[in-house]
Formats: C-alpha cells, structure tokens, sequence
C-alpha cells in the first residue's frame, strides 16, 4: 500500500478531470454567505421561465459580469437583471477567490469567473440532467459551490443516457469539472426536507463559470 495514497482526503476524483473538495468552502465561510446575502438583497432571487413557459423550480439570481437567464425567448448569459434592468450586483472578492483557488485545487490554474449564477432549492426543488454549454470556451471549468441543506449530486457522461454517479454534497462541499468531463451531463435530484442552522430549509448552489 502506497504510504500517500491519501494524503489528501478531502479531495476525490468523481471521473477524469472532475472533483469533489470537500467542505472546501467552510474556511472562508462567514465573508461568502455575508456576502450571498448581500448580492440576493441586491439581484432577488426569482423562478425563471422556461422556453416551454414552465417556472423552474429552483429560484435563481447572478452576481458577475454575465448572468444567465431563462425566459419565453430561451436562455441566454445577458450583462443586465431582466427583473431591474441594471448591471448584475460585482462577484463578491469572496466568491472569485474560492472559485479560482477550488479550481486550481483541482488542477485548472488561471480560472477568472466571469459569471456567478446562484440557484436557490426549497425542499421537492431539482434541476434535471444537463450539460453546462452556453459558455464560449470549454477549456474553462465549472466551479459548483453548495451552502445549506445537504443534496445528491447526479454526475454522469457525454450522453443524457451514461449512467450517473450519485454524490452526496453537504455544506461547504466544492465541485469542480472540466478537461474531458467539461461537458458530462449532471442535475440535483429532489431536495428532501431538511434545515440548515444557517441557511434554514434550503441548499444554494453557486455555479461560477467564465461564460464570455
Ligand atoms: O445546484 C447544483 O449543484 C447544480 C447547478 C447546475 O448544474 C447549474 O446551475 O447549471
Ligand atoms: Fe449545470
């Protein structure tokens, strides 16, 4: 047995070129969830529409130069909250530094979000099997923040089809993928009710992506 196998215990390989950091982001915990709230007080939180006309059943926010956002038209990155008409809130000095340094940690130096989307679960909410594939240069990674109630995490492969890992994420836990699973289908399967002493009933995700 190789003395140094696990030397590093809180970072584990999901597949080729995607990790698990776990509770990661606790060290910084007290400036990055003081700061979500300041960017949610700033940007709310809003179910966005779907091209189909259905609401999605995790509310959403962005902080950054870029956010995402979903309507009647389809979805697209826009500079502007379609909800005030003015710029995205700044991404947080605390959001950009874990995004780089988790991404780092993971073996993908010189990561710059640029966008920083925010979903927001309440216990049944989901987000379906998809690939992240708005974003113009795919040798950048994802870099997937989740705070509050736990959630299982559905990593799969290239097609909707690939069977899927399930991984459990807690508070504080990072993922991080890019490489060759840059674009492997993923989704959180329903929230179960739970609560969070922080957080109260819901789990955020922060999905940081260089989207221009
Ligand atoms: O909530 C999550 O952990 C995943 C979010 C996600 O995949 C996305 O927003 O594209
Ligand atoms: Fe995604």
């Amino acid at each position: 047995m190789d003395l140094f196998e696990n030397m590093q215990p809180n970072k584990l390989e999901i597949v080729k070129d995607a990790y698990l950091l776990k509770r990661y982001a606790l060290a910084n915990e007290k400036p990055l969830l003081m700061d979500l709230a300041q960017v949610i007080s700033q940007a709310p939180l809003r179910h966005m529409m779907t091209k189909m006309g259905f609401a999605m059943s995790a509310a959403m926010t962005n902080c950054g130069e870029l956010g995402w956002v979903s309507d009647r038209q389809g979805y697209r990155y826009d500079m502007k909250d379609p909800a005030t008409n003015a710029a995205w809130p700044l991404m947080p000095v605390s959001f950009q530094q874990l995004a780089t340094f988790a991404a780092a940690e993971a073996g993908f130096d010189d990561f710059v979000p640029d966008a920083c989307l925010i979903n927001q679960y309440q216990v049944g909410a989901s987000m379906g099997l998809h690939q992240d594939k708005n974003e113009l240069d795919f040798n950048q990674p994802i870099v997937s923040v989740s705070l509050g109630v736990p959630a299982v995490f559905q990593f799969g492969g290239l097609t909707r089809t690939d069977k899927t890992l399930k991984i459990p994420l807690v508070h504080g836990d990072v993922v991080v993928w890019g490489g060759q699973s840059r674009l492997n289908f993923h989704g959180i399967a329903p929230l179960k009710m739970n609560t969070h002493p922080i957080l109260g009933a819901y789990r955020y995700n922060l999905t940081f992506r260089k989207a221009g």
